[in-house]
């Protein structure tokens, strides 16, 4: 066996509670194992004053660690899923997906039980286009504005009173015990949640078959079917996190349940469907509800917003 091996991680504290969570697992499975963490700052952690959809490049938040990989300084790589675009350099593979933490996004309010009853023109923090377009979608007397920065500094902003309300992943507050910030959850279906949102992914070498038999007692065969099928989606789509792009898998049973939506940038226009498939399906699953919401008309909202100048194809979703 490998004596030690040497994880890569953003700094934020969500990605080292994250990290952690995986350096235990693995100590847990294989007593007498070292497990290091790495820190490597990112693209996406030393941009921090412009929306995401404008930050350039793909893979904003995993792009230097997977350099690190690839150099071999790093062993593994701990990803939110939500952060790693839909395709991967070609030496690597995601060889695991741990159990889901909660996938729904949650509202984080000052003076209010949940999105209904915000006040008229209540201002709204998110840096997601996928957030603001379904925001205002449901709530279109809200203002939305651009609020980037880690958990912690977007709960605090909160606090102070700078905004009436936020919206965050519920994956991440749970991860740092900071569950009771939250105001209401919302419903996965009526709020659609990021591709891969609580979901954690392991990054390897795909020839470093001695990690990859360290890791595989992690994997979780539910979370990676549902996650398969929103990528698989993603993809199909061709968009990241220039576009509100919104998608969500449920299993059980044997079938696997994906909820997509493309959303126009102020929120008018929603386009979401159903479907379902049975185990091993999951690819189609994704490509094809994609393919349908095109011919729906996803595709002319996808066109005018690439058309846009800033944006480019194939960026991570967010
Ligand atoms: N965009 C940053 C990011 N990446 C992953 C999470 C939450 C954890 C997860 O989805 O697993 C967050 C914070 C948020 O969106 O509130």
């Amino acid at each position: 066996m490998k004596p030690h091996v040497v994880i890569g991680t953003r700094g934020s504290l969500l990605a080292l509670r994250q990290a952690n969570m995986i350096k235990e697992a693995l100590e847990a499975q294989w007593p007498g194992l070292r497990v290091t963490l790495e820190i490597i700052k990112t693209t996406g952690d030393k941009i921090l004053d412009v929306p995401l959809a404008k930050v350039g490049g793909k893979g904003l938040f995993v792009k230097e660690i997977e350099e690190a990989l690839m150099d071999g300084r790093v062993d593994l790589a701990v990803h939110s899923m939500k952060d790693v675009p839909a395709v991967l350099p070609d030496p690597l593979t995601l060889a695991v997906v741990p159990p889901r933490e909660d996938p729904r996004d949650v509202l984080v309010a000052h003076r209010a039980s949940g999105l209904k009853d915000l006040p008229s023109g209540a201002l709204i923090g998110t840096s997601s286009l996928r957030r603001a377009a379904q925001i205002r979608h449901l709530r279109p007397d809200l203002r939305v504005e651009n609020l980037r920065g880690n958990l912690d500094t977007r709960l605090r902003k909160v606090r102070e009173g700078l905004y009436d309300a936020v919206i965050l992943a519920a994956a991440g507050l749970r991860r740092m015990d900071w569950q009771d910030a939250v105001t209401a959850v919302m419903d996965a279906q009526e709020f659609v949640p990021a591709i891969g949102q609580g979901a954690l992914g392991i990054e390897v070498r795909k020839q470093d078959l001695a990690v990859r038999e360290l890791v595989a007692p992690l994997h979780h065969e539910p979370t990676w079917r549902a996650v398969t099928a929103e990528r698989a989606f993603l993809h199909e789509l061709g968009g990241g996190c220039q576009v509100p792009i919104a998608g969500h898998a449920e299993v059980s049973d044997g079938t696997v349940t994906l909820t997509g939506l493309v959303a126009s940038l102020d929120g008018k226009i929603v386009y979401r469907l159903t479907q379902s498939a049975s185990f091993g399906q999951e690819e189609l699953l994704g490509r094809g509800l994609a393919r349908q919401l095109l011919e729906a008309g996803a595709r002319s909202i996808l066109e005018s917003l690439m058309a846009q100048e800033f944006l480019e194809p194939q960026r991570p979703d967010c």
